[in-house]
């Protein structure tokens, strides 16, 4: 049971292949009453991906591995993905050339065991590791997520440069979805009650996000009312949230409150969302260098809103999982 811990400017995920959990008969109430014989290992992994409470051990800072989320892969099929989403990926898959062949899918989850559309960060991570392991040939090649297709560029091997194509930005409300009707969502208003409200924008680039455009803006912010925001009534799948200052034509600052992971360091869907609003506001240009607590990615806009994100991966470790680690599963 092997795995590789990356992170992308501070926002950390763990890669696990199903090649290395071969399925198991055990089921996980088996390891809550201690093993038969040593049988601790995760439940039916393998064929299936990991339960919401696995990726909630797996990815908890004291009693797992710690991590901003799980990326599975590479699996063959996206099978028993809603219906809704799914569609999403088959028509991207349809409309989209396919690059050196077959793309590889990954399953992105977030700590809190939700499973994610797409994931900037985590997409460059998975091309690193599928590189780094030979299940990929040469620079360039498709990776597929449940929020459509990824074309990669590993621009330079020695640092661990990428660049992703993150699909198209989109601002319509049924497309995010932003509840009311269907319209672009661009300077609303967020009524929070204790007469706290913020103007934003809303963006979707295979999963969604609100951004709050404000002239300062800080961690506090985010982690004050980033988790109100995401669980707010008017967005129906949740939502990402980024609190946005605008430095210059070309510079934007982010404080970020992930849907299902909190605050994070960094978010590739978060840059490239929160840099697709300043562009249709008209407050930055085409190119836009995105800064965060944990680093810098370069986003790009295309006039038909095709966004491209390149930053670095960095490699944290890789190992075994114990079967102890699943006797807490019943904590998370
Ligand atoms: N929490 C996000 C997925 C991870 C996004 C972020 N880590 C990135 O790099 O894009 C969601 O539920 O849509």
């Amino acid at each position: 049971m092997k795995f590789y811990k990356y992170h992308a400017l501070g926002n950390d995920y763990l890669v696990l292949n199903p090649a290395d959990f071969p399925a198991q008969a055990t089921s996980a109430c088996k390891l809550l009453d201690g093993p038969a014989g040593n049988d601790r290992t995760p439940s039916k992994w393998g064929s299936a991906p990991p339960s919401e409470a696995e990726v909630r051990l797996l990815c908890h800072r004291h009693y797992g591995l710690g991590s901003d989320g799980i990326l599975w892969g590479p699996v063959e099929t996206l099978d028993n993905v809603a219906d809704a989403v799914g569609d999403r990926a088959k028509q991207d898959n349809a409309a989209q050339p396919r690059p050196n062949g077959r793309p590889r899918m990954l399953r992105i989850y977030n700590p809190d065991g939700s499973e994610a559309e797409k994931s900037g960060n985590g997409l460059r991570i998975f091309a690193r590791y599928l590189a780094e392991h030979g299940l990929v040939q040469g620079d360039t090649f498709t990776l597929q997520t449940v929020g459509g297709l990824a074309r990669v560029e590993i621009i330079d091997r020695a640092a661990w440069r990428l660049c992703i194509g993150m699909g198209r930005a989109t601002f319509a409300s049924a497309e995010i979805p932003v509840a009311g009707p269907s319209r672009d969502v661009l300077g609303e208003s967020l009524d929070l009650g204790r007469d706290r409200h913020f103007s934003f924008c809303a963006a979707s680039v295979g999963n969604p996000h609100c951004v709050v455009p404000l002239p300062e803006i800080s961690e506090e912010l985010a982690r004050r009312y980033g988790p109100e925001i995401e669980t707010h009534p008017l967005f129906p799948n949740r939502i990402n949230v980024q609190f946005m200052q605008v430095i210059d034509r070309a510079n934007i600052r982010i404080e970020i409150w992930e849907r299902g992971a909190g605050y994070t360091l960094a978010s590739g869907t978060s840059s490239s969302a929160a840099a697709a609003v300043a562009h249709r506001l008209g407050l930055v240009d085409s190119q836009v260098t995105v800064h965060m607590p944990g680093g810098t990615l370069e986003i790009n806009i295309a006039p038909d809103w095709e966004i491209t994100l390149t930053g670095t991966v960095t490699k944290v470790s890789e190992g075994q999982l114990s079967p102890d680690l699943f006797s807490f599963l019943d904590r998370v």
